[in-house]
């Protein structure tokens, strides 16, 4: 087992006891709810006349369901409305904070929490959405939960979990320009397996990691759970620290440096013990798409898609099935491939850096003639921010419309969906069959910039070609 990584040392300062199966009962610093998994983890709690035990360390936010054109009341889907109403209710029932439509403060919640301040380094958090790994750019412990396990959360602020091996994932180098953050995630998944992270934790180190943005390495982390990792987390640095001052809930006054020194005492000691570790260089990687039906099946621009015979004998059954379902022949370049549609944001890609990287491609151009193209804000905070910058002027003379903020077409949820088998350029993290709200819809993952070039081009393209 690991020995000194920021992983051991959070586990062990929240661990409450050993239970008798073996397994940590682990303290949950913070609670993150939506609307999807948390009715019935209410509705549990009612059953067992149970109240939730720190109402203070829950907070709420409607994303998956969320109209991105009309939020008028009651929604158009009743299922959706239903959602809405038993979460506003709950929230309402047990004093627990809501950031409701229009409050200002909505968004994906994996985009609301780091932007208020509430995400901070040496905590566990924890929700029921597989993407919570994305808290752990900040140096938390963060994973997805499922229903049952939001019941127990909300009874007992605890969980009963089995304690993860630690993998370093080391990147080392500048990224070429054109080359983003979800290029280096789709490349370690590509290389790693989509199963390749099971069992572990991803602590992404090395220097492509340490020059990144809060914002790229919330990118990173967000996708760690495609590669089968439960949690990625990357050490607290100044430009943690300096993305977190200032912000709603972070510490302030004295208690600033008072958790500025604990923050820099939980990171990784210098000879800490890992399970594992594998390097990747910066200089090795592309701009990433993905050709077939899971995260783990991406190339590089200028390559072509597999063929049968260059894969792993694990990996051909699912690749057979790629071709078929994604109309894709094996050997042929991925540049030129036809879209309908390209949706630029969700929790991995829906952040300003994400807009204004999309923005600066789609400035003065125009998008391709019988291509929709649409961005969706992360959230309230990031629509507001891109609208002072302008950033919705310059996609909306390119051709894109501009939506109010929340998950829409990453899983589409929402009435944003594809139509039959159209093809999608998408900003979001799951290419799996039917992810966008068509049985037969096809997802080519790349990243905001890439969507955005290839929403000009009408194909996938190279966006080196247009930085
Ligand atoms: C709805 C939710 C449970 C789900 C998840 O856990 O990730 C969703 O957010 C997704 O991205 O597929
Ligand atoms: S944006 Fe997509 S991946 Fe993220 S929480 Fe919403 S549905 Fe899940």
């Amino acid at each position: 087992m690991s020995k000194g990584t920021l992983f051991d040392k959070v586990w062990d300062l929240h661990t409450v006891s050993t239970l008798p199966s073996g397994q940590t009962q682990l303290f949950i610093g913070l609670h993150l709810i939506h609307e999807v998994t948390s009715p019935q983890a209410f509705a549990m709690l009612k059953e067992r006349g149970l109240s939730v035990l720190f109402p203070e360390r829950t907070v709420a936010t409607v994303d998956h369901i969320v109209p991105t054109e009309n939020q008028a009341r009651p929604f158009g889907d009743s299922l959706a409305e239903e959602m809405m109403q038993a979460l506003e209710q709950s929230c309402q029932t047990h004093g627990i904070r809501f950031c409701n439509i229009g409050s200002g403060d909505q968004g994906i919640v994996h985009v609301i929490a780091p932007e208020q301040g509430l995400t901070q380094p040496g905590m566990t958090i924890a929700c029921g959405d597989s993407h919570t790994s994305t808290h752990g750019a900040f140096g938390a412990i963060a994973f997805g939960i499922g229903t049952s396990q939001v019941r127990d959360v909300l009874a007992s602020q605890t969980l009963a979990l089995a304690k993860l091996k630690v993998r370093k994932v080391e990147v080392n180098g500048t990224l070429p320009p054109g080359v983003y953050a979800k290029d280096v995630i789709l490349h370690i998944i590509r290389k790693l397996g989509v199963k390749g992270g099971v069992g572990y934790a991803y602590e992404f180190a090395g220097s492509t990691f340490a020059a990144m943005t809060m914002e790229e390495r919330m990118t990173v982390c967000n996708m760690a759970i495609e590669g089968g990792a439960r949690c990625g987390y990357i050490n607290p640095d100044q430009t943690t620290f300096d993305y977190l001052q200032g912000r709603d809930f972070a510490p302030k006054a004295a208690d600033w440096d008072q958790a500025v020194a604990w923050w820099q005492s939980i990171a990784s000691n210098a000879d800490a013990e890992y399970d594992d570790g594998v390097v990747f260089a910066a200089a090795d990687i592309e701009p990433t798409v993905t050709w077939g039906i899971t995260p783990g099946q991406g190339i590089g621009i200028s390559e072509v898609v597999p063929a049968l015979e260059s894969l792993a004998e694990d990996e051909r059954p699912v690749a057979e099935e790629a071709y078929r379902y994604m109309a894709l022949d094996p050997n042929t370049p991925i540049q030129g491939t036809k879209v309908d549609v390209c949706f630029i944001g969700s929790c991995t890609n829906g952040r300003m850096s994400d807009l204004r990287e999309a923005a600066k491609i789609a400035q003065g151009r125009q998008v391709a003639a019988g291509i929709k193209a649409f961005v969706v804000p992360g959230s309230e905070r990031v629509k507001k921010a891109a609208e002072a910058e302008g950033l919705h002027e310059i996609f909306l003379a390119a051709g894109f419309e501009w939506r109010e903020a929340g998950c829409s077409m990453c899983l589409a949820m929402n009435p944003d969906k594809l139509q039959g088998n159209q093809i999608s350029a998408s900003s979001s993290n799951r290419n799996f069959k039917g992810r966008q709200g068509s049985s037969s819809g096809r997802t080519l993952l790349m990243s905001p910039a890439m969507v955005a070039a290839a929403a000009i081009a009408g194909a996938v393209t190279d966006v080196r070609q247009l930085v």
